[in-house]
């Protein structure tokens, strides 16, 4: 079935919402290809939002977008808002490294470095100009304790991340992100290569995380996105055709192709 690419809803956040980011008609070209047609998105703080829909609906590309990780592909061309904290970040002259600092990002396979658990995590840190032990510690510790790891490795600090399960894999890329001290967390797809204990172990610490952080996250698994996600946004085609609390969303969408979307009907 086609579906209109006009008809879209995107709920408006209630004014007292605090956003963490935003987008406004946010386009991504690959050559000249347009992959990401105009996304207008809010993302509240302290929430989750869960972006849904078929393979090859933008979601991966808006998402790299949001922080500039797309400005690595070189065919790649983003124009439109993205803003974040009062500044429009798709500029020039925007410090891309500082920017990657603060919105950090999770990929869908877990990608430690062939280093212990502890150089990890202070791995980028040292780079950025933190120094000394005492605080090298005391930030391994919080990092893994924020990732919901700590209790596991704490006594293999110095043992290489590489003879971890994938799950704690994953949470010690989410620690290395969180060692950062970023704002906003994007992920992709985090939990998709991993086992169901794996990833009920992720989705724990995800929902933790958000007490402290706002965190975007591009998933292929409907019942992920309506278990641990605040607002959601359907992409399809390269649009957002649907942005909404998750529980409407997955109840009482207002979009045909969303309700065929979560429907099953199509994926
Ligand atoms: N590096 C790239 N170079 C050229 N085209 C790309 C690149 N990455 C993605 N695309 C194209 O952009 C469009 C959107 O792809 P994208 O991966 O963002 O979609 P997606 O919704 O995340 O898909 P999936 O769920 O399969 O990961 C597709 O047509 C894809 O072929």
């Amino acid at each position: 079935m086609a579906y209109s690419l006009d008809d879209i809803y995107i709920k408006e956040l209630p004014s007292d919402a605090e956003l963490a980011m935003s987008t406004k008609d946010l386009r991504v070209f690959y050559g000249d290809h347009e992959a990401v047609h105009g996304v207008s998105l809010p993302f509240e703080r302290f929430k989750i939002t869960a972006l849904i829909g078929p393979s090859g609906s933008g979601k991966s590309t808006f998402l790299r977008s949001l922080n500039r990780m797309n400005d690595t592909i070189p065919s790649s061309k983003v124009t439109g808002e993205i803003n974040y904290r009062g500044l429009d970040i798709n500029t020039s002259d925007i410090d891309v490294f500082e920017v990657r600092r603060r919105i950090g990002m999770v990929f869908q396979r877990p990608n430690p470095f062939a280093k212990s658990i502890y150089d990890n995590i202070t791995f980028a840190p040292r780079r950025f100009g933190v120094s000394g032990k005492e605080t090298f510690d005391e930030l391994v510790e919080t990092s893994l304790r924020g990732a919901a790891l700590w209790d596991e490795v704490k006594d293999k600090l110095h043992k290489s991340a590489l003879a971890l399960s994938g799950g704690q894999q994953q949470r010690l890329c989410i620690a290395r992100a969180i060692a950062m001290k970023p704002d906003i967390l994007l992920m992709d797809e985090p939990a998709s290569a991993l086992d169901p204990i794996s990833t009920a172990a992720v989705e724990d610490t995800m929902l933790k995380l958000k007490e402290q952080y706002t965190i975007i996250i591009v998933t292929h698994n409907m019942q992920q996105a309506a278990r641990i996600s605040d607002y959601t946004g359907f992409f399809y085609n390269g649009k957002c055709l649907e942005f909404d609390e998750t529980r409407k969303i997955f109840t009482r969408p207002k979009i045909q192709a969303t309700n065929d979307y979560v429907g099953g009907h199509f994926g």
